[in-house]
Formats: structure tokens, C-alpha cells, sequence
């Protein structure tokens, strides 16, 4: 039987409260019915506290990629910390399965992950496929139950956070990358989790409010077109005060002076200005006009409602000038359709002409951010016909996943009592690495990772500047030697039980995201190219290879031809 901490609380013990998962559906319960079933047959077999060890990897890198994003530990760590059925839970899970002795429902009763060990890769590295991201060690019926949760969290987790980077990569680091998908995701934990995971990814903001409220991630929108087409004309506006910014004086008819700027602009006889716009669309003028009385120190606007050129962006400025009499910054602009590339750069001289013309200094400088079912093809597209965009509201095409819909992560026995378990498979790529093992990150001489390494669990540790065979898992012809620089050990413990031993604490999701962005950064630049990238090395000490193929030999019948 698992031994209990008698009746303590593992997730209260002292300076160790770890918080329910984000979302209260992750349950025990948040699991495939196989794995209750196998519990059940591990129990009737007496089986169920069989020491084994399990990993999780997966087996290629998604959207055409060479790396992933490591996310959804921390949520893993939660649900292990927290691991109870409730009585309630207990009678379902007595009427799911056929014949379920009452014994059973007392084993699960008594069940938690106090005698459960996980080891992991800090959330937010960049890994690899093959390389485990958790090796998970505890009593095989209660192993089996954390397959599902865990993978449930880790491959949605994993898989947007990387979209979430590989956008960044397109974008520059220089852009502000806002996600917008809140109304897009695949129900409210989509949303919540890509918000959460695209920030670890690189993303600056949200636009999610419950995702600010729950993880601290910068809040940041703009305004919709229904604002800018509620309105229908200037007369609708009826409190036209606005206090300067320094509060020593007011405008009494702030929608006045709009006017007056609007005139201004219209009267310079600028060839950057002049020609592109008579009459501009004046309930979009009254709207710009009232969103700027609400928030004059945070004005920006949504300029595409009727005509970017010759609406949008004279009314803006109209605005944005008004404002700056009374000594307030305007923010910039949103486009959310046309050619953004064209636009963008259109806006861009205008806002410059202003400055030139009207001697405003800095309103060239305005932000220009850009929407419109983006993704890293369009981004990149934009790059290479030139853009004048700042920040990119990015929603659908991020997380959804639209690219690839699951990383396809997987969880597999590699030992039991101490003997090492395979998995054959017709395909090479689905075999799976046997026994408990170590893995080690190695650099080369410029400081970056050269190769992943899995070795044996009681094998010596790869050395700085000792030459080490690094071997193919699979195929024979494939090794290199390598001289590490440095050595990274990737697994650690997270988990245990046993409070007394050393764990990992957790981090926060700022320090997560930081080690992301730097990971990426000292990444060599071949492997993270979009077209073609070279993959990245996973390789197996000699020793390991050779046990692989010992019990892949030892354990595929020999056929027989007639
Ligand atoms: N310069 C550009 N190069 C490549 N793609 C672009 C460029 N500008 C915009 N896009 C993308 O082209 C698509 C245009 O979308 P769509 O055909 O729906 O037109 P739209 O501008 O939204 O028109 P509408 O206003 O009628 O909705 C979007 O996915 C957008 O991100
Ligand atoms: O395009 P996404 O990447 O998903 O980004 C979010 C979108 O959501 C908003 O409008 P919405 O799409 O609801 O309306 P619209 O398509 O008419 O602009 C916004 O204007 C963006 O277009
Ligand atoms: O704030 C915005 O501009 C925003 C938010 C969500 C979706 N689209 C746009
Ligand atoms: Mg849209």
C-alpha cells in the first residue's frame, strides 16, 4: 500500500501551500475511464503499488518547427498537490466500472501523490522531442492516474506557448505582441490557458481581464466598430468639458476644438496632407471624439470603420491635436482590415506630415496597431513588403492553434520493479526509450545547446571537456562526439512526497517567461528559421543505445516466413 503522511495535508505543509489548478474541472476525475479500469485490475491483481516510472515527451516538434515550449508544469504540480477523490467522486466512479468491489472504492479513498515523484525540465525551456519533459515515479494504479490530467495540461499548455514564440520570432522583439483571443477560444479554458501560455511564450499582453486578474499578465484593447457606429453625430455629445492635463485650465467644447484641428489639418498645404481627404465622416469624428473625453491620457482609435485615408485618419488627428493643446499624448491607431502593410506606412506619413506641418513634436511617433486574422505567415509577409506597425493584436490563428491542433504528447512506461519497459512499433519514431533515465543539455564553445543527451539513470554524468559519444537513438550510422562547454542537468525534482527532501519551487509566471525569451535568444539561429530549420540533436549515450537494442531484439518475436 502507498504510504500515507498520516493524514497530513501535502499541500499545507510548512512554507509549501500550493494552490488548487487554475481551473477546478482538473479533477481526478478529468481522466479517461482506462485508466479507473487498469486501477481497478492493478488492485485485483495486487499490482497496484508496483514501483514504476513513466515519461512524458513528444515525438516531433509542431507547426513544421525544430523546438517547443515547455508549459503546464506548474498547473501539474497544483493537481499532483491536491490529488483526493471526494466520496462523491468515489460512488461515480463505483458505478462506472462493471462488478466494483467496495474494497476498491476504500483504496481509492486513501489514495494521494504523497508517495509519487516527479522529475521535470523547468517550465518555459525550449525542448526537443524524444527527451523526457516529466519522468513521474510513484505506485503504478496511481501513476496511471495522472496520464490523462497530466497530458490534458501539458499538451494544450506546450503547444500555444510555442505559438505563441514562433510569433514572436516573426514579429521581432521590438513589436508589442497583444493576444486578443479571448472570444475565439475553444471555451472559457482556452481562452484563460492561452492567455496565460502565450504571455510565458512572449507575448506582452492580453486582452483577457480574468487572465490579468488570475496571473498578473499586463492588460491592454483598444475599441471596437460597434463604438465607433453607435455614434451618429457630434450633436450626441452633451458634456464637452475636458480638464487640460496639468488641471490649470479647461475646454469648455472640447467637440469645438476637435473641429478647429480638423480644419487645421485640412487647411495645410502640405502634398502629404492636401488631396488625401475632403469631408471625413463625422459620427466617426463623434465617436473618436467621446471615446477621447473618457480617456484623454489613453486615446487611440479604431480607424477603419468607414475609410482608413480619407476618414480614420485625419478625424484621429483631429483628435489626437485637441488633445495635445490641452497637453495630453494621444496613444495611436488600430487597423483591423485592408492591406496593413500599405496603410500602416500610408498612416505613418500622414502622422510625420502633422508633425512637419504643425510642428507637433513626437506625432509621428504614434503607435500603430494592427489586427485582422493575423498569424506568422501574414507577420511575415508584412516584413518583407515593409509596414509601419508597432504592435500586432493577434486572436483566432494564435489560440486556436490554427496551424496544428494538438502537440500529441505522450506518456509511456519505460520501468517496472526496477526492469526496464519498451513499447515496439512498425514506426521507428513511435518506439519508445526504455528505463529510468537522466538527461543533460550540452553546449558548445559559442554557448549554445549543441545536443540533448539520455543516459541511463546510474551512469556517470556527461563532464565539461570530456569527450562523450552522442548516439542516435535509433539509427546505427548516426553519432557524433562532443567536447561539452557546459553541461545542463534538464531533469529535476518537483515533486515528492516527502517534504523533507529538496524540491524545485515554484516559480512565478514572469521568471517562467523570462527564462523562455532567454532560452530562445541563445538558440542557434538555424534551427529556428521558419523554412527548413535544422533539426535540433536528441541523442542516447553508448551505453543506453546499446540497451535499447538489447531489449527491442529481446522483446520482438522473430518472424517466420513460409
Ligand atoms: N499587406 C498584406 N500582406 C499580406 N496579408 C495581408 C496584408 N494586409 C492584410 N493582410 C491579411 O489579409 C487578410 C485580409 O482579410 P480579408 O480578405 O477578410 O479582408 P479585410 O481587409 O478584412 O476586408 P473587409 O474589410 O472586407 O473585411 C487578413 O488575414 C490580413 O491579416
Ligand atoms: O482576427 P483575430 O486574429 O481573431 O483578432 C481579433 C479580432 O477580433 C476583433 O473583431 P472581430 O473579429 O470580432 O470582428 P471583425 O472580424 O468584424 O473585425 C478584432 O477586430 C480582430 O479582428
Ligand atoms: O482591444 C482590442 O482591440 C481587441 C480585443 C479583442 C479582440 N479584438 C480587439
Ligand atoms: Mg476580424
Amino acid at each position: 500500500m502507498e504510504t500515507k503522511q498520516n493524514g497530513l495535508d501535502l499541500k499545507k505543509q510548512p512554507g509549501r501551500v500550493i494552490d488548487k489548478p487554475t481551473n477546478p474541472m482538473v479533477t481526478p476525475l478529468l481522466n479517461d475511464l482506462y485508466q479507473f479500469t487498469m486501477a481497478y485490475a492493478y488492485w485485483k491483481a495486487n499490482k497496484q503499488s508496483e514501483r514504476s516510472v513513466f515519461d512524458l515527451y513528444f515525438r516531433k516538434n509542431p507547426f513544421g518547427g525544430e523546438y517547443t515550449i515547455f508549459a503546464g508544469l506548474e498547473e501539474c504540480i497544483k493537481f499532483l498537490a491536491n490529488f483526493k477523490l471526494s466520496n462523491e467522486e468515489i460512488d461515480f466512479v463505483r458505478d462506472s466500472l462493471p462488478n466494483c468491489e467496495e474494497a476498491f472504492c476504500e483504496y481509492l479513498r486513501g489514495l494521494d501523490c504523497s508517495d509519487i515523484e516527479v522529475y521535470a525540465i523547468a517550465e518555459g525551456s525550449v525542448v526537443f522531442p524524444k527527451v523526457p519533459l516529466l519522468r513521474i515515479e510513484g505506485p503504478v494504479a496511481v501513476v496511471q492516474l495522472l496520464e490523462t490530467p497530466f497530458l490534458n495540461l501539458i499538451n494544450y499548455a506546450s503547444l500555444v506557448a510555442t505559438n505563441a514564440a514562433r510569433h514572436r520570432f516573426v514579429a521581432g522583439k521590438s513589436k508589442l505582441l497583444l493576444e486578443f483571443g479571448a472570444r475565439r477560444a475553444q471555451g472559457p479554458d482556452g481562452a484563460i490557458s492561452a492567455s496565460k501560455y502565450c504571455y510565458l511564450g512572449g507575448f506582452d499582453a492580453t486582452s483577457n481581464v480574468a487572465a490579468g486578474k488570475l496571473f498578473g499578465i499586463p492588460l491592454r484593447g483598444t475599441h471596437s466598430h460597434a463604438f465607433v457606429s453607435s455614434f451618429m453625430s457630434l450633436d450626441e455629445i452633451v458634456d464637452k468639458a475636458l480638464r487640460s492635463s496639468d488641471g490649470k485650465s479647461t475646454s469648455e467644447d472640447f467637440v469645438s476644438l476637435v473641429q478647429t484641428c480638423l480644419t487645421k489639418i485640412q487647411a495645410c498645404n502640405s502634398s502629404s496632407l492636401c488631396g488625401i481627404f475632403s469631408e471625413t465622416n463625422k459620427s466617426e469624428l463623434a465617436a473618436f471624439t467621446s471615446y477621447a473625453l473618457a480617456f484623454p491620457s489613453a486615446f487611440l482609435a479604431l480607424v477603419d470603420t468607414y475609410d482608413v485615408m480619407k476618414s480614420g485618419i485625419p478625424n484621429f488627428c483631429a483628435v489626437a491635436l485637441a488633445l495635445n493643446e490641452l497637453g495630453y499624448k494621444a496613444v495611436g491607431i488600430r487597423l483591423d482590415s485592408g492591406d496593413l502593410a500599405y496603410l500602416s506606412t500610408e498612416a505613418r506619413k500622414f502622422f510625420l506630415a502633422v508633425e512637419r506641418e504643425l510642428k507637433v513634436p513626437d506625432f509621428g511617433k504614434m503607435i500603430i496597431t494592427a489586427s485582422n486574422d493575423l498569424n506568422e505567415e501574414t507577420v511575415d509577409a508584412l516584413n518583407k513588403q515593409g509596414h509601419e506597425v508597432d504592435a500586432f493584436g493577434i486572436g483566432t490563428n494564435l489560440v486556436t492553434c490554427y496551424a496544428q491542433a494538438a502537440l500529441g504528447c505522450v506518456f509511456k512506461l519505460v520501468e517496472i520493479n526496477n526492469q526496464p519497459r519498451i513499447k515496439l512499433s512498425e514506426d521507428v519514431t513511435k518506439v519508445s526509450i526504455p528505463c529510468k533515465k537522466r538527461s543533460y543539455r550540452l553546449f558548445g564553445k559559442e554557448g549554445y545547446p549543441l545536443v540533448d543527451i539520455m543516459t541511463g539513470e546510474n551512469e556517470p554524468p556527461p563532464k565539461v571537456g570530456e569527450r562523450l559519444l552522442c548516439r542516435h537513438p535509433f539509427n546505427e550510422s548516426k553519432r557524433a562526439y562532443v567536447v561539452p562547454q557546459r553541461v545542463e542537468e534538464l531533469l529535476k525534482c518537483y515533486w515528492r512526497g516527502n517534504a523533507d527532501k529538496a524540491r524545485e519551487e515554484l516559480e512565478p509566471l514572469k521568471e517562467i517567461r523570462n527564462r523562455c525569451i532567454k532560452q530562445l535568444e541563445n538558440m542557434r539561429r538555424d534551427h529556428m528559421r521558419r523554412l527548413n530549420p535544422t533539426p535540433y540533436k536528441v541523442s542516447v549515450s553508448a551505453k543506453l543505445y546499446d540497451f535499447i537494442h538489447f531489449l527491442w531484439l529481446n522483446e520482438a518475436p522473430v518472424g517466420e516466413l513460409h
